[in-house]
């Protein structure tokens, strides 16, 4: 029952509302259910409860949403432990449904169950994930649809995409987990052996197909599929569909904002210009060769060539750092392979980081706590004010703890993490953490698509929106050094990124909107603020 119900003039008829005591108000029901939520310190019982309330009461749930988002957002999307513990028991605590499960066995008719879904009649934006790479969890199969949920409330809170508007998808193609397929509770397909190949090719194509056709507004975001599918997926469908994939684009792009708003305090220091920084890469999978990739596309633009621009870049994968004589290499990591690297393979990291000397080491492994005080201190020593992002989630698999990073680098370090991190006071200075989570891209991404029907998203509409977000920094937040604007602000951040993204759009010849075309920066700004929920 919704509260805006209850506080509406006098109930008739009287019995029906009898349930209800007299001193309810709406004003002290929202307070209530935080009181409620706050009563719990578990944060997947706090996940357990905002998942009960949207059910029951979707109008207060995005009400709470909406006004307490640094709060909720924590729970429901941030990578901290709460949704990485949803998806890790989402066969224990699954309620009601919540999202669309397409599986392998539904081929050959994914039309009709995509036209059986009671959405509202035009849905704008899909997250659809097949479960396989969740977070840094690994596969989890149909116990992944939590992020897709997540994903999309942060489209609904931070671009005010209407709830009603979106699908979360989980494609279930089986799972490789063994302790999951032995789980009795386990809710998605068990006595389904890995498609092969050309099987889930074939499902995937019908997938797109219908989906495209049954939702023809819709934007489709690929999240937390396995890195050889991310990127086959991404290169088969962007030039037939409207579709991103999160964690190559997204991701790419956020670390390149954040990474040109380090540099800048980097290089103000050290006197290194931007196009001499040395990036390296701990972690050599969709996210970190999407966004090593988004680096070089950027040193182009600065007037370098691609193989100038990838001599700035090393890549490290769970065998070492990536050498082009490498045996058996993938096809994705091959672009960055070092041809200049002679001796015997460094396996190490600190081995690593004495030889690259980098100015900037990123981490997209998966592996928590990779960054040792060893590795910390050698990045110290080398740089006066050393980039490190360890952007693994969730924070379990966070590479560095943001309180390691300031002690181990007497407060010199320039710090964003994939998960948050508490404010951290070293000798007196309090020092603030940057979240470098593609959180910040995708919404204004996705907003800017669906409101300039564009019908794809360019490669430069990507960069585009990273450079708005790195511009977007105001003069508090420039001056307490952060690299990434405050979330508070991440609406204003959304709709000027969604700008960016419609303007390129247009430039590229693949936007639709004459409206917005036609009008000036401000009132467009006005224009896509005024359509936000
Ligand atoms: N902050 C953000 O916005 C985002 C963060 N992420 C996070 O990044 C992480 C990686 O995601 P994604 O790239 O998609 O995952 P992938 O599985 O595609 O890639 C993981 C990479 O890490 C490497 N790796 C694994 N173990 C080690 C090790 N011991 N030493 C060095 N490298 C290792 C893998 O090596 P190999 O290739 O040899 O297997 C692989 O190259 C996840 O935790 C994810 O949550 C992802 C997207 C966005
Ligand atoms: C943030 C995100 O997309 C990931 O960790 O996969
Ligand atoms: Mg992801």
């Amino acid at each position: 029952m919704s509260v805006a119900v209850m506080s509406s003039a006098l109930p008739t008829p009287f019995s029906a509302h009898a349930s209800i005591p007299p001193h309810i108000t709406e004003t002290d029901h929202v307070q209530r259910s935080l009181v409620q939520l706050r009563s719990k310190s578990d944060g997947l019982e706090q996940y357990i409860f905002l998942n009960g309330l949207k059910e029951r009461d979707p109008s207060l749930f995005y009400k709470i949403l909406l006004s307490n988002m640094m709060e909720i957002i924590p729970i429901l999307y941030t990578p901290t432990a709460s949704v990485g513990d949803a998806c890790t028991y989402y066969s224990q605590i699954w309620r009601h449904p919540e999202g669309l499960y397409i599986s392998i066995k539904h081929k050959g008719h994914i039309r009709q169950i995509l036209r059986q879904y009671p959405v509202g009649a035009n849905p704008r934006i899909a997250v659809v994930t097949d479960g396989s790479r969740i977070l840094g969890l690994g596969d989890l199969g149909a116990n992944g649809l939590p992020i897709s949920i997540g994903k999309l409330d942060l489209y609904i809170a931070g671009a005010g995409i209407r709830p009603s508007s979106v699908i979360p998808i989980c494609l279930d193609v089986g799972t490789n987990t063994q302790r999951i397929i032995d789980d009795p509770l386990y809710i998605g397909l068990t006595n389904t052996v890995l498609c092969a190949r050309k099987q889930m090719e074939e499902f995937m194509e019908e997938f797109m197909s219908a989906v495209s056709e049954v939702f023809p507004e819709l934007l489709v975001q690929f999240e937390d599929f396995s890195t050889d599918n991310a990127f086959k997926y991404l290169d088969l469908f962007r030039a037939r569909y409207r579709v991103f994939n999160d964690d190559i684009q997204g991701t790419g792009a956020v670390v390149l904002s954040g990474f040109l708003n380090a540099a800048r305090i980097s290089s103000a220091a050290s006197g290194i210009p931007l196009t001499e920084h040395k990036i390296l890469f701990f972690g050599a999978g969709s996210s970190g060769i999407g966004v090593a990739k988004q680096l070089v596309s950027f040193f182009t633009e600065l007037g370098m060539n691609a193989d100038e621009a990838k001599k700035h870049i090393y890549t490290v994968d769970s065998k070492g750092l990536i050498t082009a004589d490498r045996k058996g290499l993938q096809e994705h990591k091959k672009f960055f392979a070092r041809t200049d690297y002679e001796g015997p393979a460094l396996t190490n990291l600190a081995d690593i980081v004495k030889y690259v000397q980098p100015t900037a080491l990123l981490g997209l492994s998966t592996i928590g706590g990779a960054f040792t005080e060893e590795v910390v201190k050698l990045m110290a020593a080398m740089n006066k004010r050393p980039i490190i992002f360890p952007l693994s989630n969730p924070v379990s698999k966070c590479e560095l703890s943001f309180k390691d990073a300031i002690n181990w680098t007497n407060g010199r370090v320039v710090f964003a993490s994939g998960s948050p991190y508490k404010p951290v006071v070293h000798e007196g200075t309090t020092y603030e953490a940057g979240q470098g989570n593609n959180m910040y891209m995708f919404p204004g991404i996705g907003l800017g698509a669906i409101l300039s029907k564009s019908e794809h998203i360019t490669d430069a509409m990507v960069e585009k929106a990273a450079i708005a977000l790195s511009t977007s920094l105001n003069e508090e937040e420039s001056s307490h050094e952060l690299v990434y604007p405050r979330l508070e602000r991440i609406r204003d951040i959304s709709a000027q990124i969604a700008l960016a993204v419609a303007r390129q759009a247009h430039k590229d010849g693949v936007e639709n909107n004459s409206v917005l075309r036609n009008l000036n920066d401000y009132d467009a700004l006005r224009h896509i603020k005024g359509k936000m929920w």
